[in-house]
C-alpha cells in the first residue's frame, strides 16, 4: 500500500497521492491545490517550510472547511471525538486490568466489546473516503480498516484459544496508542488548534508502533494456524452443491505472505536509509527519508 501512495506521490505530491485512489467525486474536499501540493513536495525535499505563514495556513484551513461543508465538518468532528474517546476508554481499561490482575491473561476478554465496537465503527472511514469528505485513498483506508476488522472478528474473536497470546497485547497496544494519537490529531486539526505534541506524535510514534503492530498481528495469525488446521474452521470442502472449496488455513498463510510486500517494502526503504530526519514542512511534520519517501507513505499500509 505504501508503494501505491508513493507511486501516486511521484505524480503530484503527497497530498495528491492520498487522493489518488478514488476517482474525483462531485463534493470532494480537494486534497490540496496543485500549487500547494507542489510547494509541499519541494518543502519535503529541501526541508524548508516553503515560506508558508500561519495566516496562510489559517486561510487554507478555512478554505478546506468551506469546501467540505459544515455538515461534513461537524460530522467528522463528532466522529473523531467519539473515536478518540473510545480508544481512550480502551487504553484505560487495559491499564486498569493489568494493574489489578498483574497479567495479560483475560485482558482481551475484558475489553473485547469496546474493541469490537470502535474498530467496526471505523468502517465509516471507508465511507468518508468514498463520499469524498476526507482525501485519503479508498484503497489505503480499505486495506487498513479491513485488515483490522479481519484481525478482530475472523481471528481473535473466532479463535478463543489464542486470545491470551502475548501477541494480542502487542497489536492491541500498538492500535490503541496509534488511534488515540490519530483521531485526536484529526479532531484538533478540524478545530484549527493542533498542539505541536499531537502533530509530532502522529508522525513519530508509528516508527515504533508500526513494527510492533505488524509483529503482533502476524504472530497472532501464526498462533491461530494449528487450531484452524485441526478444526477446519471456515473451510468449505468438496464435494458440495456449489462445487466450491475454500481452505481457511491456506487463506491465512496467503494473508501472512501478503504482509510481506505491503509492509517490508516500507520498512526496507525506511530503515535501510541512513539519513532519517524529522522536520516541519509546510506545517505538516513529515519524516524525510533519503529516498524522498514521506511519512504518509509509511502510514499507507
Ligand atoms: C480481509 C483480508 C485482509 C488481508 C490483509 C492483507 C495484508 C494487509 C497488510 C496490512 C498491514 C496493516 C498493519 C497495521 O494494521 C498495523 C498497525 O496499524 S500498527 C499501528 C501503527 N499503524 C499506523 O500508524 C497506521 C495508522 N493508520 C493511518 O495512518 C491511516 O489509517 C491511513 C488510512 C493508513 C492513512 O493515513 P495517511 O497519513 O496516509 O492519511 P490520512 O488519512 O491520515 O490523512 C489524509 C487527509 O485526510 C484527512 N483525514 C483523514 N481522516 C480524517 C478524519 N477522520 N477526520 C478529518 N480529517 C481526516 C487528514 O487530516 C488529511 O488531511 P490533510 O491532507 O488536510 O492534512
Amino acid at each position: 500500500m505504501g508503494r501505491l501512495t508513493e507511486a501516486a506521490a511521484a505524480g503530484g505530491g503527497a497530498s495528491a497521492a492520498r487522493s489518488a485512489g478514488p476517482p474525483p467525486t462531485p463534493l470532494p474536499l480537494s486534497a490540496t491545490s496543485p500549487g500547494t501540493a507542489a510547494t509541499m513536495a519541494s518543502s519535503e525535499e529541501d526541508g524548508s517550510n516553503g515560506g508558508a505563514s500561519e495566516a496562510g495556513e489559517e486561510r487554507e484551513a478555512a478554505g478546506k472547511r468551506r469546501r467540505r461543508g459544515w455538515v461534513a465538518t461537524a460530522w467528522l468532528t463528532f466522529y473523531n471525538i467519539a473515536m478518540t474517546a473510545g480508544w481512550l476508554v480502551l487504553a484505560i481499561a487495559m491499564v486498569r486490568f493489568y494493574m489489578e490482575k498483574g497479567t495479560h491473561k483475560g485482558l482481551y476478554r475484558s475489553i473485547q466489546k469496546t474493541l469490537k465496537f470502535f474498530q467496526t465503527f471505523a468502517l465509516l472511514e471507508i465511507v468518508h473516503c468514498l463520499i469524498g469528505i476526507v482525501p485519503t485513498s479508498v484503497l489505503v483506508a480499505g486495506v487498513q480498516v479491513s485488515s483490522r476488522i479481519f484481525m478482530v472478528w475472523l481471528i481473535t474473536h473466532s479463535i478463543k484459544p489464542i486470545q491470551n497470546e502475548e501477541s494480542v497485547v502487542l497489536f492491541l497496544v500498538a492500535w490503541t496508542v496509534t488511534e488515540i494519537t490519530r483521531y485526536s490529531f484529526y479532531t484538533f486539526s478540524l478545530l484549527d488548534h493542533l498542539p505541536y505534541f499531537i502533530k509530532w506524535a502522529r508522525y513519530t510514534f508509528f516508527i515504533i508502533l508500526y513494527p510492533v503492530g505488524v509483529a503482533g498481528e502476524l504472530l497472532t495469525i501464526y498462533a491461530a494456524l494449528p487450531y484452524v488446521k485441526k478444526t477446519g474452521m471456515f473451510s468449505i470442502r468438496l464435494p458440495n452443491k456449489y462445487n466450491v472449496s475454500f481452505d481457511y488455513y491456506y487463506f491465512l498463510l496467503i494473508t501472512m505472505a501478503s504482509y510481506i510486500p505491503c509492509v517490508l517494502g516500507d520498512v526496507d526503504s525506511t530503515y535501510a536509509s541512513s539519513s532519517f530526519s524529522v522536520h516541519q514542512a509546510d506545517s505538516h511534520l513529515r519524516v524525510s527519508l533519503a529516498g524522498g519517501k514521506s511519512a504518509r507513505g509509511m502510514f499507507s499500509t
